[in-house]
């Protein structure tokens, strides 16, 4: 098994031991701490995620930002993993999609539609202190990241996670691209800036 097949594996299985009602608080304190962020704050167009199961909660904050007038994208899952994009319109329009997922059920908006976010809020099960971000394996974000870059776009990227998911090192290839900050329920972390 690879090394970062091996930490996501532990990492799943310390997030199952989580119940809901940790999730529920955790989530409701990472939202609080996220609607903070300048990064956020200042963002007019934000792409997001829907978490699902035992991601680090981030319904609350879709809410929020969408309250504040945020213009919210969310990701529609293809069949080769990339990502497709939709607004988020409020939870009754997020529908049941494959692999446990909620999607939105508007218009898509194309794979492009990402490069228009002031701020991305990346899922992941773990980042190091460079910034180094462990993904579930998809290849979705590693696919949207190289996007941005080569079109030039530098949002402001924020993953959200648990405490215990801020490691010493996340094993890294070279088509990783490191994040800008983590919130975790202990408050937020930037990490040095990207070069580029
Ligand atoms: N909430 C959320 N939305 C997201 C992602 C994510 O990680 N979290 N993605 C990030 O790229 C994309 C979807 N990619 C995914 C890739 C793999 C699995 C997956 O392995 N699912 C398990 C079941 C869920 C579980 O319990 O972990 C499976 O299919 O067995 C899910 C989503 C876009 N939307
Ligand atoms: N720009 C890209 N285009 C297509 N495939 C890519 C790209 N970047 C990475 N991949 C592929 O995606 C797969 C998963 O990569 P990796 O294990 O780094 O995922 P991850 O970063 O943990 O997950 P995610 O990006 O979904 O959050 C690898 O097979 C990798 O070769």
């Amino acid at each position: 098994m690879s090394q970062k097949a091996a930490l996501r594996r532990e990492l799943l299985a310390a997030r199952r031991l989580l119940t809901q009602d940790d999730v529920g608080r955790t989530a409701a304190v990472l939202s609080a701490s996220a609607q903070n962020l300048p990064e956020l704050t200042e963002a007019r167009t934000v792409a997001a995620y829907v978490s699902v199961g035992r991601e680090p909660g981030t319904h609350a904050l879709l809410d929020a930002l969408r309250a504040r007038g945020v213009r919210v994208l969310l990701p529609v899952l293809m069949e080769d993993n990339d990502l497709d994009w939709a607004l988020f319109e409020g939870a009754e329009h997020l529908v049941p999609a494959g692999r446990g997922l909620l999607e939105p059920d508007g218009a898509r908006l194309g794979p492009r539609a990402v490069l228009d976010a002031d701020a991305v809020l990346l899922p992941g099960l773990a980042v190091d202190g460079r910034g180094m971000r462990l993904g579930r394996g998809g290849g979705s974000y590693d696919r949207v990241l190289a996007r941005l870059s080569s079109a030039g776009a530098h949002p402001a990227l924020v993953v959200l996670l648990y405490d215990d998911e801020v490691v010493a090192r996340v094993p890294e290839e070279p088509h990783d691209h490191p994040v800008d900050a983590v919130v975790t329920p202990a408050g937020a972390r930037r990490f040095p800036s990207r070069a580029s």
